[in-house]
């Protein structure tokens, strides 16, 4: 009975046009363009949606992942996986979806070889979820909401590489009957942006419910885009779909290149439709190709799966999936905005931290502990350490702190954030010590690195003494009473000391009042204090030892005059040397000419006795 239910392909052709209103875009003047996406998102459940089969994480050998069933053996039934369908549910209710408490599943047939049963089990008649909507943040703009058509249910196929040089095809069972879930929005996006902006929400959604590693890079997140454009005012023209796109920028590029295209195709055809085609993206050339035309497409003679019954759903099953929802990307962001105001201005950080809090490496089965928002909620209401009265941390150089170097360092350690050794205190503390100035930031960032490769519950106060990174300060400038102890002192005026007989041209420069090269003097004390130093107290130490004989020129300014010339400090616009020479003699690799001496007499004169060298220039 059931295999004899005829089905028909149907278009939601709900009047979306008219939904939002035209905007003109200046890159294509007069054309609206209509963008819909089909999202195909691998379920991150342990085992795949009908065999019992462990999901490859991707570093297994082919074929050694695969149930009987997967390797489509004669007499091998399928049965759903529970899991699946939950993190499914999870991503509609994140969706805002209406769940279906019957669903069920379709063949969908082609024959390809990575497709060992000759069909694909879908949902794509009786979906278990339907009417969904994704909010969009648009920068500058208003939030944009779009539609969710459906989302369903269905297997991957197996993977099939290609030998060129032995003309030969390869398949790997391994991917074979994992679970995926196709998210198909309704065609509500109007602008390559709007697309872009589209699948990265979608991916913090899917990432933040813990259904989907939502990774396009991996292959966990795959779009096929479909396009049409339309002259202002009228109804929308043919789309075309271009697939399997694996990163936002190039579906944007694809998006691109495909209304250049076909508007190009209208323009030049008056009174032509554009013809329905499915398109590739050739990520050389930046350009769409046809795959094949609507004539060509093949009939999928889709047909209820006879050895699956209906998908039926239970209220309490989907209550209970609700109440443990994870909180949303949105939820969060303006949970901890409305608790530390100052966070808003720093949109950035805070989608890091959420999207890292989604995990990238979500566990299993949605067991997703996340945790980064966790950290930093504790890293703020933790008094600073160490202070007689209990001082609040500033959320903001926490967040730069956590998003910055943290997740900085983890990642050019191969790491992420789930193997951070350092607890909330420890890394609490260090973010203090900076902040209190017992340490600089260079030394800050030091000791974050030694602890990341050293871990231990040791506390970052007790590791930055040994290493000696307390910070070389001066009484005046240190707020610290452990780093303005007279050791430290004298070995700042030591370093700053050697630097000023070290760079005598510099100083000289400082003198003629060259404010510029302080930061160079400065530098140099860093350097020798490996990043101890204090920039503040060391700036200031150079500034009163350099003026110490006063800033006023005490030496010929004939001297001076040389001196700046010598050093290069702004030769190219002393009036004494043609600037033309000093090109011609850097092109061989030399110092500038000296100025003859009648053209430096004029400038010394020029300059007047007394008046700074930096007048000149
Ligand atoms: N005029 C249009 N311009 C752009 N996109 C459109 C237009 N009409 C529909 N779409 C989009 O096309 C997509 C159609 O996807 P759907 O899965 O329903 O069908 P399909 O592409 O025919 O099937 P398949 O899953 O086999 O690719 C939807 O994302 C929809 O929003
Ligand atoms: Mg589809
Ligand atoms: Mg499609």
């Amino acid at each position: 009975m059931l295999l004899r239910r005829v089905y028909t392909r149907s278009l939601n052709s709900r009047a979306f046009h008219d939904l939002r209103t035209y905007q003109d875009d200046p890159r294509w003047p007069g054309w609206q363009v209509i963008i819909g996406i089909e999202t195909h998102a691998q379920i991150k459940s342990r085992r795949k949606l009908f065999s019992d089969t462990f999901t490859p994480e991707g570093d297994e050998l082919p074929n050694t992942k695969v149930s009987p069933f997967d390797a489509a053996f004669p007499g091998t039934l399928p049965k759903v996986n529970p899991k699946c369908v939950d993190l499914a549910i999870r991503t509609a209710l994140a969706l805002r979806s209406k769940i279906s408490m019957r669903s069920s599943f379709d063949r969908k047939h082609y024959f390809y070889s990575d497709q060992p049963l000759g069909y694909q089990i879908t949902q794509q008649y009786s979906p278990i979820a339907t009417h969904g909507v994704l909010e969009l943040e648009m920068p500058r703009a208003a939030p944009i909401k779009v539609r969710i058509k459906q989302i369903q249910l269905e297997q991957d196929t197996a993977k099939s590489t290609f030998n060129p040089r032995l003309q030969k095809s390869y398949i790997d069972l391994n991917r074979a009957g994992a679970g995926l879930m196709e998210i198909v929005s309704e065609p509500d996006l109007r602008s390559p942006e709007e697309a872009g902006a589209y699948v990265r929400t979608l991916q913090s959604v899917l990432r933040a419910v813990g259904s989907s590693d939502g990774n396009m890079e991996q292959g966990s997140l795959r779009c096929d885009v479909n396009v049409s454009v339309n002259r202002k005012g009228e109804v929308p023209g043919t789309r075309c779909e271009i697939k399997n796109l694996n990163s936002v920028k190039y579906m944007m590029a694809a998006i691109v290149h495909e209304i250049k295209r076909q508007t190009q195709f209208l323009d030049t055809n008056p009174g032509a439709t554009v013809p329905q085609e499915t398109r590739g993206f050739n990520e050389n050339t930046f350009e769409t190709y046809r795959l094949r035309s609507k004539e060509d497409a093949p009939d999928y003679r889709y047909m209820p799966d006879p050895n699956l019954g209906v998908l039926v759903l239970s209220q309490a099953r989907i209550d209970d999936i609700k109440t443990n929802l994870p909180s949303l990307p949105w939820d969060i962001r303006s949970r901890l905005v409305s608790k530390y105001p100052s966070l808003n201005a720093k949109e950035k950080s805070l989608n890091v931290l959420i999207n890292v809090n989604s995990g990238k490496e979500i566990g299993f089965d949605g067991e997703n502990s996340g945790g980064a928002v966790e950290y930093f909620e504790e890293l703020c209401q933790t008094p600073v350490t160490g202070g007689s009265r209990p001082t609040v941390r500033d959320p903001v150089v926490l967040l730069n702190w956590l998003t910055h170097e943290l997740l900085g360092q983890l990642a050019s350690r191969k790491e992420t954030f789930s193997d951070n050794p350092l607890s909330a205190s420890q890394f609490g503390e260090l973010v203090d010590l900076v902040q209190d100035g017992t340490i600089t930031g260079t030394s800050g960032k030091h000791l974050l690195r030694h602890m990341l490769a050293n871990p231990s519950s040791r506390r970052p106060r007790e590791i930055a003494t040994e290493l000696q990174l307390v910070a070389l300060t001066s009484t005046s400038s240190s707020q610290s009473t452990t780093s303005s102890d007279s050791s430290v002192i004298s070995e700042l005026e030591d370093l700053c000391r050697s630097a000023v007989s070290n760079l005598p041209c510099e100083v000289a420069a400082l003198r003629a009042g060259n404010k510029n090269v302080l930061n160079k003097i400065v530098g140099y004390v860093m350097k020798k204090s490996r990043g101890r130093a204090d920039a503040t107290a060391t700036r200031e130490l150079v500034e009163k030892m350099v003026m110490q004989d006063g800033c006023k020129l005490t030496c010929d300014p004939v001297q001076m005059c040389i001196i700046e010339y010598v050093t290069g400090l702004g030769h190219l616009r002393d009036p004494c040397v043609p600037i033309g020479a000093v090109n011609e003699q850097r092109k061989k690799g030399l110092p500038p000419p000296l100025p003859s001496q009648t053209r430096l007499a004029n400038t010394v004169m020029l300059a007047g006795a007394g008046t700074h060298i930096r007048n000149f220039h």
